[in-house]
């Protein structure tokens, strides 16, 4: 059977992908401490949670780890607009800050429901930190508090982002259109 998928066009290497990291690890690091919550929305948001974590870690930051597991998008390429919750937080977040991470912030609205879901758990602060941020025309709440990456208005995939659960892997940030 033919493989109808396009390859992907390079838009930021992983030298480029791994500095971003680094600088926001810089960012936060100042502003959260070990006894945050960092907590990755799955699925996507595990490949930079990961990397993010560990660049906090190599300059002297390390944070507790969590995971939401949100989706909205199954097999399409836009959002269904409504927001399924697959698994919830696995301990206690009550009290504590939580820094969410997230692959892509593009309708807003995956981040928007794990902000809510942390604060009805009681989070005293709710900091929120995305790779990538795509263009809208429409105001979106709540902005990221961190981005690392102002991407144009392309179906990208790589860097945990996916076409229907593919090429998550890949190291480097693509499109696809
Ligand atoms: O700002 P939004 O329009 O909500 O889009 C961003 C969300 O979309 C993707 O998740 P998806 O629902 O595709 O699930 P996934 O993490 O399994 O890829 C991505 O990982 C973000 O969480
Ligand atoms: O551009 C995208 N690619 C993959 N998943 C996504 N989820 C929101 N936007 C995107």
């Amino acid at each position: 059977m033919a493989d109808a998928t396009p390859t992907p066009t390079v838009l930021l290497p992983e030298s480029e992908v791994q500095r971003i990291v680094a600088d926001l690890a810089a960012q936060i690091a100042p502003v959260i401490d070990d006894e945050t919550v960092a907590a990755v929305l799955l699925t996507g948001g595990l490949w930079f949670a990961a990397d993010l974590t560990r660049a906090l870690s190599r300059i002297g930051r390390n944070v507790r780890f969590d995971a939401l597991w949100l989706a909205s998008y199954g097999d399409e390429q836009s959002s269904r607009g409504k927001i399924d919750i697959y698994a919830d937080f696995q301990r206690p977040i009550e009290g504590r800050r939580v820094l969410i991470i997230d692959d892509v912030f593009d309708t807003g609205l995956s981040l928007a429901e794990a902000v809510r879901i942390a604060k009805e758990k009681g989070a005293s602060e709710v900091l929120t930190v995305v790779f990538a941020k795509k263009p809208w025309p429409l105001p979106r709440a709540p902005e990221p508090d961190f981005v690392g990456w102002d991407a144009p208005n392309r179906f990208l995939v790589g860097y945990g982002l996916d076409h229907a659960g593919a090429l998550r892997g890949l190291p480097d940030v693509c499109a696809l259109d």
